[in-house]
C-alpha cells in the first residue's frame, strides 16, 4: 500500500506539474496574441495570476472594491484562466446587449458537470439547443397569457395569507410555498396542498446542492480538472461524496416530476401546464415525443431558477417594512385609498398603486438578489475602449455595483420607494430603472423576468393590504436585533428575521378567510 501511495502521489504531482506547465505557457501565449493591453486590474502574480486575492465568498464585495480602484473593467486571472468584472451598466449593454453574439455562452464549471447539472438551462452553451430551452421558457413565462397564471398567483397569494395567519412566525415557510406551489402547478401541473410538499422539499434540497457546485471549495478543479480522477482516500478531499449525492438528486428532480406529469397527460388526468402543452403539441402516433429532451430540462430548470431568487425579492420584502415601518404605512394608506377594504388587491391594480410598484422596483435595486448575475462566456477575441479581451473570458456583469452608483441613485443604501416616483424625490426619478439590470442581459437575460415581477406585486400588495409587520420587543423591553445576515451564494439570500406579523383588523381577518 505504502508503494501504491508513493505512485500515485507521484504519478498526482506530476501532473500537477504538468498543468501548471500548461496554464503557463497557456497564459503567456494568450498575452502576445493582440497589441492591445488587458482591461486593467489588480497586478497579477506570474502563472497563478491574481489567486491569491480572489475571495472566497461574496466576490461582489472584492469586485466593487477593485471597480472604484479600475473602472467600468477590471481584468483578473485565476491560474491561466480570464475574468472581467463589468461594472457599469452602459458598458455591460456595450459588450453582453450589443456584442451578445460572441457573450453569450456560459462557462462550465467542472463541480457543476460532475454534480450532474450540466442539463439546466443556466449551463447550456449558446447554440440551437439554448434556442429551443428559451424559446420553450420565454412562451410560459415572459407572457401570462398561454398559462393564465396571474390567476393562480392571485391565488395561491390568498392562501400565502391564511398562512401568515397560521404561522406568522414562519414567513420564510409560507413564502417558500407560494412561490413553489405556482412554479409546479405552472410547469407540470402539480398541486401543492401543504409546505411539506413532496416535490417542493425536493426542490429545495437541489437548490442546496447546486448551490454547492459553485462553492469555491470545488474551484480547483476547474484548474485541476484531473483531480477529479484521484481516488477519495488519496485526496482527502469531500467532494466525491458531495457528487454521489448531488448526482442522484439532479436525476430524480430532472426526471421524477416530468415521468408524473407524462403519465397524467397519457391517463388524461392532467392539468394544464407548460409539460402537457408541450407534450400535446410533440406527441408522435408512436407515443415518443419530439425533442422531449429540451422539455424536460427546460421545465425542470425552473424551479432551480425561479424559486430561491422570487423568494429572496419577498424575504428583501420583509426586512425592508421592517427597517423602514413609515414606507409600509404609505403602502397601506395608498391601498385603502385606491381599493378600499371590500376585496384584495389583484394584479390588474398595478396601475393605480404607483407607490406600491415603487416598493417593488426598490426591491430589485436594494440588496439585489443576483449580485454579479450568471457568469457569460466569450466565444472570439474582442476589443473594447482599446482593450484587448481574450476568447475564453468568463464575464461577471457587476450587477451589485451599479445598483448602488450613488451618482445614480443618492443615498444608494437606504430603501426609498420615492426615488421611483415623478417629483417624489427631489432629485427626480432615475433614469436607470432597476428591472433593467436585475434579472441579466443580451440572449441571457432572466426569461422569468415578467413572472417574477408580478408574482413580487401581488405577494407584497395583499400583504400591505391586510398585515402589519412589526418588530419585536424582548424580554428586557428592547427591540429584538433584526437578522440582517445573508445566505452568499450565487443567490444573495435574506435570513429570517424574528417579527411580528399581525392582521391590520377584523376586517383584514374576514377577507383572508
Ligand atoms: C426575482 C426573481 C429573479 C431574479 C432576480 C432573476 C435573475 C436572473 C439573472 C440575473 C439571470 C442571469 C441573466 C444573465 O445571464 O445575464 C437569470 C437567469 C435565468 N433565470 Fe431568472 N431571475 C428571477 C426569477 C426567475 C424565474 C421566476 C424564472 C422562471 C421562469 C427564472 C428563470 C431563469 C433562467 C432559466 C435563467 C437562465 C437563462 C439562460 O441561461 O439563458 N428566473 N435570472
Amino acid at each position: 500500500m505504502p508503494a501504491l501511495i508513493d505512485f500515485l502521489t507521484i504519478k498526482s504531482a506530476s501532473y500537477f506539474v504538468v498543468s501548471a506547465l500548461v496554464a503557463f505557457l497557456y497564459a503567456r501565449n494568450r498575452k502576445s496574441s493582440s497589441k492591445l493591453p488587458f482591461p486593467p486590474g489588480p497586478p497579477r502574480l506570474p502563472f497563478v495570476g491574481n489567486v491569491h486575492q480572489m475571495p472566497t465568498t461574496r466576490l461582489w464585495e472584492k469586485a466593487e472594491e477593485w471597480g472604484r480602484e479600475f473602472g467600468d473593467l477590471v481584468y483578473v486571472e485565476n491560474m491561466g484562466k480570464p475574468l472581467l468584472i463589468i461594472n457599469s451598466y452602459e458598458a455591460c449593454i456595450e459588450l453582453l446587449n450589443k456584442k451578445s453574439r460572441i457573450y453569450s455562452s456560459r462557462p462550465a464549471p467542472v463541480m457543476a458537470y460532475l454534480e450532474g447539472w450540466g442539463w439546466l438551462v443556466s449551463l447550456t452553451p449558446f447554440g440551437d439547443k439554448l434556442r429551443k430551452q428559451r424559446g420553450y421558457l420565454h412562451r410560459f413565462f415572459q407572457s401570462s397569457e398561454t398559462l393564465n397564471y396571474l390567476e393562480l398567483q392571485e391565488r395561491e397569494t390568498i392562501i400565502l395569507l391564511n398562512g401568515l395567519m397560521r404561522d406568522p412566525s414562519h414567513y420564510e415557510r409560507q413564502l417558500r410555498r407560494l412561490v413553489g406551489a405556482v412554479i409546479l402547478a405552472n410547469v407540470y401541473g402539480h398541486e401543492v396542498n401543504d409546505e411539506g410538499d413532496s416535490l417542493i422539499q425536493l426542490g429545495e434540497a437541489c437548490l442546496k446542492s447546486a448551490a454547492t457546485s459553485s462553492s469555491v471549495d470545488y474551484a480547483f478543479l476547474d484548474f485541476f480538472p484531473w483531480l477529479q480522477y484521484m481516488p477519495e482516500w488519496l485526496l482527502r478531499a469531500k467532494f466525491q461524496k458531495v457528487v454521489r449525492e448531488a448526482l442522484q438528486l439532479s436525476e430524480v428532480s430532472r426526471m421524477g416530476p416530468h415521468a408524473t406529469a407524462k403519465k397524467q397527460f397519457l391517463d388524461g388526468t392532467a392539468k394544464l401546464s407548460m409539460t402537457s402543452i408541450l407534450l400535446s403539441e410533440n406527441i408522435r402516433e408512436d407515443g415518443s415525443v419530439l425533442d422531449e429532451q429540451n422539455i424536460i430540462d427546460s421545465a425542470a430548470t425552473v424551479f432551480m431558477a425561479g424559486a430561491d431568487t422570487s423568494v429572496s425579492a419577498l424575504m428583501n420584502f420583509f426586512l425592508a417594512m421592517l427597517m423602514n415601518p413609515d414606507v409600509q404605512k404609505r403602502g397601506q394608506e395608498e391601498i385603502d385609498r385606491v381599493i378600499g377594504s371590500d376585496r384584495l388587491p389583484q394584479i390588474r391594480d398595478r396601475d393605480s398603486l404607483p407607490y406600491v410598484r415603487a416598493i417593488c422596483t426598490e426591491l430589485f435595486r436594494w440588496e439585489v438578489i443576483v449580485p454579479l448575475g450568471i457568469p457569460h462566456y466569450l466565444t472570439e477575441d474582442d476589443e473594447y475602449m482599446r482593450y484587448h479581451i481574450p476568447a475564453g473570458t468568463t464575464v461577471f456583469p457587476n450587477i451589485w455595483m451599479i445598483s448602488r452608483d450613488p451618482k445614480c441613485y443618492p443615498d444608494p443604501l437606504a430603501f426609498k420607494p420615492e426615488r421611483w416616483l415623478p417629483g417624489g424625490a427631489k432629485e427626480g426619478v432615475p433614469s436607470l430603472r432597476s428591472e433593467d439590470y436585475t434579472f441579466g442581459f443580451g440572449r441571457r437575460a432572466c426569461p422569468g423576468q415578467k413572472w417574477a415581477e408580478h408574482i413580487v406585486f401581488i405577494a407584497v400588495a395583499s400583504i400591505l393590504a391586510t398585515f402589519n409587520i412589526e418588530r419585536m420587543i424582548g424580554l428586557d423591553g428592547n427591540l429584538v436585533p433584526l437578522n440582517d445576515e445573508y445566505h452568499a451564494t450565487i443567490v444573495r439570500a435574506p435570513k429570517e428575521s424574528q417579527c411580528k406579523v399581525t392582521p391590520r383588523s377584523d376586517n383584514s381577518v374576514n377577507l383572508i378567510r
